[in-house]
């Protein structure tokens, strides 16, 4: 996990998947599977992906009732990602539920996937956590109150902005995982992101894992995008 670079595969079916891998032959990816590319193809998407050697994120953000989320973790688990995730907004329950799921369908001798839960969305802002979520604790609070119930919970890390990063490592420790969306070279585009930041700021932070998705996936050239941006997140192509 430490000092991943994950792609987020945000397309709508497994042709332009493959389109968009042809350049990365050579590359042994960590690559995210979202709710629009499972939703489109199903778990065959992750089996083909798995074929090519490529690490799996599946980001479902599960978020419901205990009892729903520990039987949809145990038919993950069977799935053999990686990394999943649930929203921590769910609550505590929910989170420990999810990982009861998630043991309960890992095969004997197979490593259980890594188990992370979203904090605050990198496209929310302060604002929106004060008068739409009417936390008054604001956001930074917010995460780090997550961060607790996750880490409390059980699971492995969260998923932040590059911007709360150092904090939680300083407070839950430096083996609690971070993994940090809405990463943007110098220049580009936010899009729908609010709370963004560098791959170099990022590497500042002690982050286990940044996902990047339209600054590769939407370049002119995503294999020379991605070369650029790991360079940036690790100081070396590797
Ligand atoms: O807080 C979150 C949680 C998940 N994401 C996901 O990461 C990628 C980011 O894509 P970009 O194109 O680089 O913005 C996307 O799949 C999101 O669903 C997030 O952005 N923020």
């Amino acid at each position: 996990m430490k000092d991943s670079l994950i792609i987020a595969l945000d397309f709508p079916g497994k042709s332009q998947v493959m389109e968009f891998l042809k350049p990365f032959e050579q590359e042994q990816l960590f690559v995210k599977v979202g709710m629009e590319l499972f939703y489109a193809e199903g778990p065959s998407i992750i089996e083909e992906l798995k074929k090519q050697n490529h690490k799996i994120f599946l980001d479902l953000k599960l978020h419901d009732i205990p009892n729903t989320v520990k039987s949809t973790m145990k038919l993950l688990a069977g799935l053999e990602c990686d990394l999943v995730n649930v929203h921590a907004a769910g609550g505590s329950e929910m989170m420990s539920a999810a990982l009861e799921g998630l043991e309960s369908g890992t095969a004997p001798g197979q490593k259980r996937p890594y188990c992370i839960a979203v904090t605050q969305l990198t496209s929310t802002s302060e604002c929106q956590v004060k008068q739409e979520q009417q936390i008054v604790v604001g956001l930074q609070e917010s995460v780090l109150n997550y961060a607790k119930l996750a880490q409390n919970s059980g699971l492995d890390g969260v998923v932040c902005s590059p911007h709360e990063a150092g904090l939680i490592h300083d407070r839950f420790g430096t083996d609690f995982i971070t993994v940090t969306p809405g990463i943007r070279p110098a220049e580009s585009a936010l899009e729908d992101q609010k709370r963004t930041a560098t791959p170099e700021f990022a590497r500042k932070q002690g982050i286990s894992a940044i996902v990047v998705g339209r600054p590769i996936t939407r370049a002119a050239n995503p294999l020379e995008s991605y070369l650029a941006i790991k360079s940036e997140w690790k100081g070396v192509y590797q």
